[in-house]
């Protein structure tokens, strides 16, 4: 019987990370119960048998949810059933102090699952972003006006992570499930208008796939690769610049690099880095070339001035 395509592209993708790693080496893989990540579960363990990679399934419960131990405990079930080495399961804490609820479930569950990475001395993390995810993200970059970074969409890996399925579509880890018999979670999030992903999901895209034809989600998720390859080489090309730097006179470099090295400047001063930076880093680009004199209040208490042709950061004074 030949592999259906769904399942085949699912394989290959999470083969051509495997096949990065050694005999005897762990996978830890991050399963929410979703299409994604039970599709993907189901490749590694096929995959892991065949490059002798031992593969750890894991759930993370943000408690957020009616029922979110009980749903754990069956996803547990399922990753084992589906032939996991071993599994686990964690819950963990969700404060959003400071920063929305969907931004601190994700802040917690990447701290939760580096501690299991390290717990089970798993070399790479595998997390199952689609192709649709990635052209969400595009999207939704294009939309914050925050520059090339947020176009360049999510990297396929970092450190010890890896998204082995960012050229599936999220269509064809369905269809997987469907043909492997995985009975899969909705999550009902998913369908929540309330979020501006689900909108881009849900509205934005069907109309572009509907007036453009149909691979808008592909070509978004391509514009990614090609924007990360350049991105990737003027951050390096900013951070060996920085280093080099005796003062921080970024008055004759192209923008593209001033705003670069300036960002990794304040940063090193103690600034916070957020979604919103960039902002401050206009401003910044702003004062090192002199169209605004004075003082910048930059996140993290630190106050960005220039002398002479040099920028320079202090913490900001408390004032009483
Ligand atoms: N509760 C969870 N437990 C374990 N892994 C999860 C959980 N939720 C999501 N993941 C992992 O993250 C991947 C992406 O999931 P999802 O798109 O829901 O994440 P998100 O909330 O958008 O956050 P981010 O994209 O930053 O990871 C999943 O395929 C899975 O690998």
């Amino acid at each position: 019987m030949s592999l259906h395509p769904a399942v085949a592209a699912v394989r290959r993708g999470v083969r051509e990370v495997l096949e990065e790693l050694e005999p005897g080496d762990t996978v830890l893989v991050a399963c929410s119960g979703g299409a994604d990540s039970l599709a993907l579960l189901s490749a590694a363990v096929f995959e892991g048998r065949k490059a002798a990679v031992r593969v750890v399934g894991t759930t993370i419960d943000h408690g957020l949810q009616e029922g979110s131990a009980e749903h754990a405990r069956r996803v547990v079930e399922q990753m084992a059933g589906l032939g996991a080495d071993e599994t686990a399961s964690a819950r963990v804490q969700v404060s959003g102090a400071g920063e929305g609820p969907e931004a601190a479930a994700r802040r917690a569950r990447y701290d939760v699952l580096e501690q299991m990475r390290q717990h089970f001395g798993a070399a790479l993390v595998l997390l199952g972003h689609t192709r649709d995810d990635q052209a969400e993200t595009v999207l939704l970059g294009l939309t914050r006006g925050s520059g090339a970074r947020s176009l360049a969409g999510m990297r396929r890996s970092f450190d010890h992570y890896a998204r082995p399925l960012l050229d599936v579509s999220r269509d064809d880890t369905v269809t997987a499930c469907q043909v492997e018999g995985i009975d899969f979670w909705e999550d009902p999030h998913n369908d929540d208008p309330g979020y501006t992903r689900v909108r881009v999901r849900r509205t934005v895209l069907p109309v572009l796939e509907e007036e453009l034809g149909p691979g808008v989600a592909e070509a978004l998720a391509r514009t990614a690769d090609q924007l990360r390859e350049d991105v990737t080489f003027l951050d390096e090309t900013a951070e060996a610049e920085f280093w080099s730097l005796e003062e921080l006179d970024v008055a004759d470099y192209p923008k593209a690099l001033a705003t670069r090295i300036l960002r990794i400047a304040a940063i090193e001063a103690g600034a916070t880095d957020s979604e919103l930076f960039h902002v401050h880093v206009e401003r910044l680009f702003a004062l090192a070339t002199g169209r605004i004199q004075g003082e910048i209040q930059l996140p993290g208490r630190v106050t960005a001035y220039r002398e002479g042709r040099s920028v320079e950061f202090r913490p900001t004074a408390v004032t009483s």
